[in-house]
């Protein structure tokens, strides 16, 4: 395959989601910021990446619209080959769900569910039987095989987002994306969490893109893309908390957000 320039084009199928040339402006006129300023990054498949950056520089920005949570002003997502932005509302519903795999912050557990409802929710809304030997061992690797059928209050804030990990993975998706999936727990609970996370990737082969502020958290990633000022600036393979911090201490005398300049 080639370019209309002669460069050979890259592989279609180069990550489990990608963005290229992203650019969302939230707003319009005097208060319109500009959140994504032309990110291109690919998330590979069965890697952990981590996205970090100075409050405001896009991360969750990123994340929404890599996921088909919030859509791009131009540009492109794709999960695999699929383009986000040519998917009607339903089609794009149909992916999240089969898909894709969420932790947020908050766990956003089902309250009424027991913790063997919420872990298989995903397949019981699509009315699909699943791999349930598959989510069963999940159970197992999060450790909650005794608090099957507890309900989330009945559990710690560890124990919920470990549920809430199951839940993200149950569904065999193509990427689990996790908006700062540690932002709620005490450093011990936060880190059973990211080891799950990471044996998630390196020992079941799947993906993770993983939003946090955190250097300790993105250190259990393979990788680290750094956003400023809604471009991607910098990558750092195999970080460690250190060299993600060292790294973050440049950011810390840039101003936040700036507003878009174009209109
Ligand atoms: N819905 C919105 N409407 C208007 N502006 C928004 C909206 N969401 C985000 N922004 C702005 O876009 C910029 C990027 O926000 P985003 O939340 O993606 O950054 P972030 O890096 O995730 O920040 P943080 O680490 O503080 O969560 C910020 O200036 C923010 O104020």
């Amino acid at each position: 395959m080639s370019t209309a320039t002669g460069q050979a084009a890259r592989p279609v199928s180069v990550g489990a989601a990608r963005v290229a040339d992203a650019v969302k402006v939230y707003g319009s006129g005097d208060t319109a910021v500009r959140a994504l300023d032309g990110v291109s990054v690919d998330f590979p498949a069965g890697r952990f990446t981590a996205i970090m950056g100075p409050s405001g520089s896009g991360k969750s920005t990123l994340m929404h619209c890599a996921a088909g949570l919030d859509t791009l002003t131009s540009g492109a997502a794709f999960i695999g080959d699929t383009e986000l932005g040519k998917l009607d509302d339903r089609r794009l519903t149909l992916l999240r769900r089969d898909r894709i795999g969420f932790v947020f912050q908050a766990f956003n557990l089902v309250p009424t569910l027991t913790v063997a409802e919420n872990i298989t929710l995903p397949m019981d809304l699509a009315g699909v039987r699943g791999d349930r030997e598959w989510a069963d061992a999940l159970v197992d690797v999060v450790g909650l095989r005794d608090r099957l059928h507890h309900r989330p209050a009945e559990l710690s804030g560890g124990q919920q987002q470990r549920v809430a990990v199951a839940r993200a993975f149950a569904g065999r998706p193509d990427v689990v994306f996790a908006d700062e999936p540690t932002g709620n727990l005490d450093s011990r609970s936060g880190e059973e969490v990211l080891n799950l996370l990471g044996r998630a990737v390196r020992q079941m082969g799947r993906t993770v893109v993983m939003v946090t502020h955190d250097p300790v958290a993105a250190a259990h990633a393979d990788e680290v893309v750094f956003l400023a000022d809604g471009r991607l600036v910098d990558r750092m393979e195999s970080p460690t908390a250190d060299r993600v911090l060292d790294r973050m201490k440049a950011f810390d005398a840039r101003p936040p957000a700036r507003k878009e300049t174009s209109s």
